[in-house]
């Protein structure tokens, strides 16, 4: 595990960042957020520490070197005994080198270690008086807290009314379980107040605040038992002499919670060994705990080991706690995608500013549901808790509500499925396409016969769902057995609509090859991309011989896209064979395949262009604006397909290497830009001319 430092050069960028790390911690402890994560917070504080290192006389009064809570938090009820924090280390080595210091100051080695996990909430001392809750503090800055009785019972696991009426101090941690996170979250925004960003800053906030409308349940977990004034003599004794377990134990008779009953029970260690193996089994858990830990907290057992240590100013010599790396980043949520799965399920998921989370780049976080979204608030431009651990996918927390700047925008929900564009059943959370495992064969089909591709007129989305909820169509190659009987048997099929489908399903049938291997929506393989392979090996089975390093010889077909083109045609095998046989046209009118006999790749060649060839030979040609005259029916596919028929190369952005600019009405950038640079404009009616050999036989 790194660990990282902030860098401090100067005087004052030390007391700049030792005013950055009090306002950061301030936020911090009274849950109001910070703008900083745990990372970014510990590397400033290391800075700081390393810079008061080097420079002793310049240390500032407000530096939370050696503070429990950085010095950021107060209180007006004073300790019975210190609430401190606790020293880290980040290592095995590091943890070896504190244990065997440990012993040195003890005069023998330690030979009871208690183990337990670092629960990542915040500390609270209870106070009970003959078995009865009277009073909760925080730590605040150790020797004294705040006053937060009023969150007697909510806090789960610590009763108002203990099994044995004794007097005695509880001490432990209250947290949010993740569960209880996503609860008080909901109940906030639904108040309409902001949602918290993680569950630690959630325990903290809901803590501190009174009457308040709702009432946010939490957690508490014990982890010291101290006496009172009060408290009888026999069982101060015991409470002073008793070893870490042993309080555990007791504390659990009294009826409070302890780590006893999780994933993760306190335990005891006879050597630094176990104990390393113990961490290491506790990290192993982590992904699974229903809570938080940010780390595992090692404590000498023995009374007379703690009393014999001691403690400083800020952490007690006896225990250390033994960092996990942090599982939570801030970063940005740029976008939200909608992905639909095979059995039609519509997903969101978050596409993060990448953030380093554990030695892992995080992109994507799931959102699982719309519900989801609305529940916490989220918005576009969001500053987002990013959430992993180990292999589980990472999840966004919650919006860092604090650091929303205002420019922040509502997440759109698709209004239809945004694979095949049927409706969406929004009776569940989770949205899901009506079509359900149909979903990727109807926007497959509806994809293969759009207008870009086998342009089958008549065949609009509605008529697809039919074909394929009559069970008539189960993937594209059955659109051209279909028969009259078939098509009329369908609701609102005449038989003149019949007929002018199956027309239309003929003419498809004769469409270049480039149209039918763009209708098979392979991956990397659009309009333009599908016309240059098409041109490139003139037949189907010529594209279907070639292997990468073939495919690669297509100008704009790298190293990487080529093999997955290569798999996916395989794949598609059975339907491509299954299309031919059923008349569709699988070769590029006017190309020819690659020599069988040039080994040799065709060098420093326009693929894509025959020189020789046709009114626009050599030329790379723009269209921009709209088209008008002959060329006005044409999409701008259409219009591509033209200027490569006529041996041209399109392009769709201006550059020097434009030989012209074929602008219509309403040109806007690219004309000025053609102009600027130099290069030869037409107007539509100019470049039909100029093309009209090849304007009279156009097959569309
Ligand atoms: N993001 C920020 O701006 C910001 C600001 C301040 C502090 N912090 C974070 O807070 C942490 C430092 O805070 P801290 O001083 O509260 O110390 P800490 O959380 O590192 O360790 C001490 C605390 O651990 C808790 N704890 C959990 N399980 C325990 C167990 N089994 N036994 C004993 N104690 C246990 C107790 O609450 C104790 O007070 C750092 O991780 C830091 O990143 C963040
Ligand atoms: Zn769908």
């Amino acid at each position: 595990m790194t660990v990282p430092v902030a860098q401090i050069v100067d005087a004052a960028a030390y007391i700049q960042a030792v005013e950055e790390a009090v306002a950061a911690a301030a936020a911090y402890y009274a849950g109001g957020g910070s703008p900083l994560d745990d990372d970014a917070y510990d590397a400033l504080v290391r800075g700081i520490a390393a810079w008061e290192a080097a420079h002793p006389d310049e240390v500032s009064p407000d530096s939370p070197s050696g503070k429990v809570a950085g010095g950021a938090a107060e209180g007006d009820v004073p300790h019975t005994v210190a609430m401190l924090s606790l020293d880290n280390v980040f290592s095995p080595e590091q943890f070896e080198a504190w244990a065997a210091s440990l012993a040195r100051r003890l005069g023998h080695d330690v030979e009871r270690f208690s183990v337990e996990p670092k629960l990542d909430g915040l500390a609270i001392a209870a106070r009970y008086v003959g078995g009865r809750l009277v009073r909760l503090i925080t730590r605040g800055d150790g020797t004294a807290g705040e006053d937060v009785s009023h969150a007697i019972g909510t806090l789960e696991g610590l009763p108002a009314e203990l099994a044995v009426p004794v007097t005695v101090e509880v001490r432990g941690e209250v947290l949010m379980t993740t569960v209880q996170f996503e609860q008080a979250n909901e109940a906030r925004v639904t108040h309409g107040g902001e949602p918290f960003a993680n569950p630690r800053s959630a325990a903290a906030g809901s803590l501190r605040a009174r009457d308040r409308a709702y009432v946010a349940t939490m957690t508490f977990f014990c982890y010291g038992l101290l006496p009172l004034p009060d408290t009888d003599d026999a069982l101060a004794a015991r409470l002073a002499e008793g070893a870490h377990g042993e309080l555990m134990t007791l504390a659990a008779e009294f009826g409070v919670h302890t780590t006893a009953t999780t994933q993760v029970p306190g335990s005891i260690a006879g050597s630094v060994e176990e104990v390393l193996a113990r961490i290491t089994r506790i990290a192993a858990v982590r992904p699974d705990l229903p809570f938080g830990i940010d780390g595992i907290v090692i404590k000498a057992d023995r009374a007379a080991d703690q009393r014999a240590a001691g403690a400083g100013s800020r952490a007690p010599r006896w225990a250390i706690a033994y960092k996990l790396p942090a599982v939570e980043k801030i970063t940005r949520l740029i976008e939200v995608e909608w992905n639909v799965g095979r059995t039609g399920i519509i997903a969101p998921r978050g596409v993060l500013e990448p953030v380093e989370i554990d030695g892992a780049t995080i992109t994507y976080a799931t959102l699982h549901n719309p519900a989801d979204i609305t529940r916490r608030d989220l918005r576009l431009g969001d500053r987002v808790m990013v959430h992993r651990a180990g292999d589980v996918i990472p999840r966004i927390e919650a919006p860092v509500a604090h650091l929303r700047t205002g420019d922040e925008q509502p997440i759109a929900f698709p209004e239809v499925c945004p694979r095949c564009g049927s409706d969406i059943d929004t009776s569940q959370e989770r949205w899901r396409c009506v079509q359900g495992r149909n979903c990727h064969l109807v926007a497959s089909l509806s994809y293969a016969v759009g207008r870009d591709q086998l342009d089958i007129e008549g065949l609009g989305g509605t008529r697809v769902v039919q074909l394929v909820e009559a069970g008539l169509v189960a993937d594209l190659a059955d659109l051209f057995t279909l028969t009259r009987e078939q098509l009329l048997g369908l609701d609102r099929m005449g038989e003149t609509s019949a007929d002018n489908l199956l027309a239309a399903l003929a003419a498809a049938r004769t469409q270049p090859l480039s149209r039918v291997l763009c209708a098979l929506g392979v991956r990397g393989t659009g309009r333009s991309m599908s016309r240059r392979i098409a041109r490139y090996f003139a037949t189907m089975d010529a594209i279907r011989a070639a292997d990468a390093e073939a495919l690669q010889q297509v100008d704009g077909i790298g190293g990487e896209k080529a093999p997955s083109i290569v798999a996916e045609l395989a794949e598609l095998a059975p339907l491509i064979d299954k299309l031919a046989a059923a008349g569709v046209n699988m070769t590029e009118p006017g190309a020819a395949p690659p020599s069988a006999t040039a080994e040799e790749p065709r060098e420093g060649e326009d693929v894509t262009a025959d020189p020789d060839a046709g009114p626009l030979a050599g030329m790379t040609v723009v269209v921009t604006g709209a088209m008008s005259g002959p060329l006005a029916k044409l999409s701008r596919n259409e219009m591509n397909e033209l200027i490569e028929r006529a041996g041209g190369r399109s392009a769709s952005s201006v550059s020097k290497k434009t030989s012209l600019v074929v602008a219509g009405d309403n040109a806007g950038s690219k004309r000025s830009k053609a102009e600027d640079l130099g290069i030869r404009l037409a107007s539509p009616d100019e470049f039909a001319a100029l093309v009209a050999e090849l304007l009279e036989p156009s097959s569309s």
